[in-house]
C-alpha cells in the first residue's frame, strides 16, 4: 500500500537566482573618507538572488520566473551608467544643466548629464548596490506575502570572487 505523502505546503525552500543575464557594466568610484577616493573605474558586476519562501502545494513554492525577469530588468536600469551616489555624506551632486558635477573634496568632477544615473545610496559600493536590489525587489508586499516568501537575499559581485550580500527578511 503506497504511503500517502503529505503535502509538503509549509515547508521553507531557497530558490536561488544566478543566471547569466543577471549583470550589468557601470562606472563609480568609491569613497572612503572626505578627501580619499578612487579614481573612476568600472565594472562588469553580477547579481545572485537567493529567495526564501514556503512551498504553496502542487510541489512548488512561487513561480520564480517573476523574480528572474525583475533582477534582468532591474539590471538594466543600472547597464552602460556612470552611477553616482546622492545620499553620500562627503559627496555633493550638482545638477547644472546639461551637467552633473560631483563636488569632493574641494574639487568638481564634471559629467554629462546623459551618462550619469543618480541612486539614493551612501556610496556606490557593492553593498549600497546590494541595498538597492533589495529595496527593489521587496518594493511590493502584498505581492511578496501572495507568494509566501520569508527573505531575500541580494548578493552582488563586482567580478570573480568579490562580492557583498544583503538580506531582508520579511514582515509575516
Ligand atoms: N567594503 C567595500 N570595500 C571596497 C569596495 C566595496 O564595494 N565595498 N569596492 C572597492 C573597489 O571599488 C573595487 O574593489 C575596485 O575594484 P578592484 O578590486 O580594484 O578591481 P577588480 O574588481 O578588477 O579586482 P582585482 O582584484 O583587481 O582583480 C574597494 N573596496
Amino acid at each position: 500500500m503506497s504511503m500517502q505523502r503529505q503535502p509538503d505546503s509549509g515547508e521553507i525552500v531557497m530558490i536561488r537566482l544566478a543566471k547569466q543575464a543577471m549583470k550589468f557594466s557601470a562606472g563609480h568610484f568609491t569613497i572612503f573618507s572626505a578627501s580619499e577616493r578612487e579614481r573612476l573605474h568600472g565594472h562588469n558586476f553580477t547579481v545572485e538572488v537567493d529567495i526564501e519562501a514556503r512551498m504553496l502545494g502542487n510541489g512548488m513554492c512561487f513561480d520564480y520566473g517573476l523574480y528572474k525577469d525583475r533582477v534582468i530588468a532591474l539590471c538594466r536600469e543600472l547597464n552602460e551608467w556612470m552611477l553616482l551616489p546622492t545620499r553620500s555624506p562627503y559627496l555633493r551632486i550638482e545638477e547644472a544643466g546639461e551637467q552633473v558635477l560631483a563636488h569632493f573634496a574641494g574639487q568638481v568632477i564634471p559629467f554629462l548629464r546623459r551618462d550619469v544615473r543618480l541612486l539614493p545610496l551612501e556610496n556606490i559600493t557593492l553593498e549600497e548596490l546590494a541595498r538597492w536590489f533589495l529595496e527593489r525587489l521587496a518594493e511590493d508586499p502584498q505581492t511578496l506575502r501572495e507568494h509566501a516568501v520569508v527573505a531575500i537575499e541580494v548578493r552582488v559581485f563586482s567580478g570573480p570572487g568579490q562580492s557583498a550580500g544583503r538580506r531582508m527578511v520579511m514582515p509575516q
